[in-house]
């Protein structure tokens, strides 16, 4: 099957077609096109989502199973990885519309989810923060499976056939790959009255044919539901495109974390990149209450165990800073307002705590990076492992690259603090790099 072939229901724009260049298979287009010009035109009814899910009879029976809070609920990123399961592996779903672009997904991703401990990609990723995220995201992916797995079989054990595949018939393996491809190519879609007025709904979907395009923060594609025709249309943007050009989207501000972690891919350079690191505010710390409302008044976002965001030009995030400086003090001494106390000492104490944890982080980093590299010679011939490692090799980098940045700029702080003397650490505080919110949605 053509990639392009299957599109030939849909109104699409003459120039463009889906085919692979370079071994990356993506939206190109022929022909000088327009700025402001309809790139495409979806029908929702061809969409995978929720809605269209449960307007099928196999998957209406379902809905008992999909109160939003029951326990035994089930995620609308869980029906739609059932549904690709079954498009991509029986016949129960030959009649929906969308059936033919799931024969469409590739075989296989390139996330860490997937890599396998020893292969160069998961060695480059080695004491990185995406390595314990993806650690957590896989144990939260194996206890869905297996609640899945059972609300499944309650199901068939309450209905007559078509039975729902469980146990071996969707094996973890089939259920995370069905679900990296929900990750990987969904899409929000505002559902809402006319221009300016509020959105009304938003719905993940996969809308095929928006599903080809790779992503560039570039890019002005865009796209919008017309209540008018129940369509999707696809716009090209204030740009025109060039002969020849591939047509991206762009997938918003990702950092390389997420965008390996969900979509299997990194950028070198990417300017929304960040390191998330934890500074934990521990049951037992003492005064753990009062300095948690200490921080809260003076910063209304805080969030104690929520991680901080190191950026690439080095800024340090105050919060952070203040926490470093609370933290340590006896409760005894913590101010009755709503200002963190700052003393030449503490100011000392608190940028050694981080400058300590930060060259334990990058040094981590650095030893795998040059381990893997030293490698890579003895590996001629394993491409596919190379491209993989690529990915992984730019995220891990990116990195090294904030957390080296960030600690010339602590040192530089302290060095005016403690006017180059040399002081002695008072404080331990334990400083990991630290998941980055696992289940958080994709954007
Ligand atoms: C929405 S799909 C795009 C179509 C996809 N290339 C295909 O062949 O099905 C998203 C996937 O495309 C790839 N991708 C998207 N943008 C990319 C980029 N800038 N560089 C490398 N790979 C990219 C990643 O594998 C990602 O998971």
């Amino acid at each position: 099957m053509s990639a392009s072939s299957v599109y030939s229901s849909f109104t699409l724009h003459p120039s463009l077609a889906v085919f692979s260049q370079d071994g990356k298979r993506g939206v190109y287009s022929s022909d000088d096109i327009e700025e402001n010009t309809v790139l495409a035109k979806i029908p929702l009814s061809a969409t995978l989502s929720k809605t269209q899910l449960l307007s099928h009879p196999l998957f209406s029976s379902l809905s008992s199973f999909l109160s939003p809070t029951g326990p035994s609920s089930l995620s609308t990123d869980d029906l739609l990885a059932v549904a690709i399961h079954l498009c991509r592996t029986t016949a129960l779903l030959d009649t929906i519309s969308f059936n033919p672009f799931a024969k469409l997904f590739p075989r296989t991703y390139k996330s860490p989810i997937f890599f396998a401990p020893g292969s160069l990609s998961y060695d480059a990723l080695r004491g990185t923060s995406l390595l314990r995220t993806t650690q957590v995201l896989q144990g939260q992916i194996q206890q869905d499976h297996e609640r899945l797995n059972s609300l499944l079989k309650q199901y068939n054990s309450l209905h007559e056939e078509p039975h729902f595949p469980v146990d071996e018939d969707f094996p973890l393996e089939c259920y995370v790959h069905s679900l990296f491809s929900v990750y990987s190519r969904g899409a929000d879609v505002n559902f809402g009255g006319g221009d300016g007025e509020e959105v009304v709904n938003r719905e993940r979907m996969i809308v095929p044919f928006l599903d080809m395009f790779n992503h560039s923060s570039e890019s002005e594609v865009h796209y919008k539901y017309s209540a008018d025709s129940s369509d999707i249309y696809i716009y090209s943007g204030a740009s025109p495109i060039k002969a020849g050009a591939e047509v991206h989207l762009n997938y918003g501000p990702v950092p390389n974390s997420k965008l390996l972690l969900f979509y299997g891919f990194s950028i070198q350079d990417n300017k929304e990149d960040f390191v998330d690191i934890y500074v934990p505010l521990q049951e037992g710390v003492p005064g753990r209450e009062e300095k948690a409302k200490l921080l809260q008044e003076t910063f209304p976002g805080f969030i104690p165990n929520a991680p901080f965001q190191l950026k690439s030009d080095g800024s340090l995030p105050c919060s952070l800073l203040s926490l470093l400086r609370v933290l340590p003090l006896p409760p005894s001494s913590l101010p009755s307002d709503v200002m963190v106390p700052i003393s030449a000492e503490s100011e000392a104490s608190a940028l050694s705590a981080l400058e300590a944890a930060l060259e334990s982080m990058s040094q981590n980093v650095a030893i795998s990076l040059l381990e893997v590299a030293g490698r890579i010679e003895d590996r001629e011939g394993v491409e596919e492992e190379k491209e993989d490692y690529e990915f992984a090799r730019i995220y891990a980098e990116s990195e090294l690259q904030i957390l080296s940045t960030t600690l010339g700029v602590v040192r530089e702080a302290k060095e005016k603090e403690t006017g180059g003397k040399q002081e002695e650490v008072q404080v331990e505080v334990q400083v990991e790099m630290v998941k980055e919110g696992a289940m958080e949605s994709v954007d």
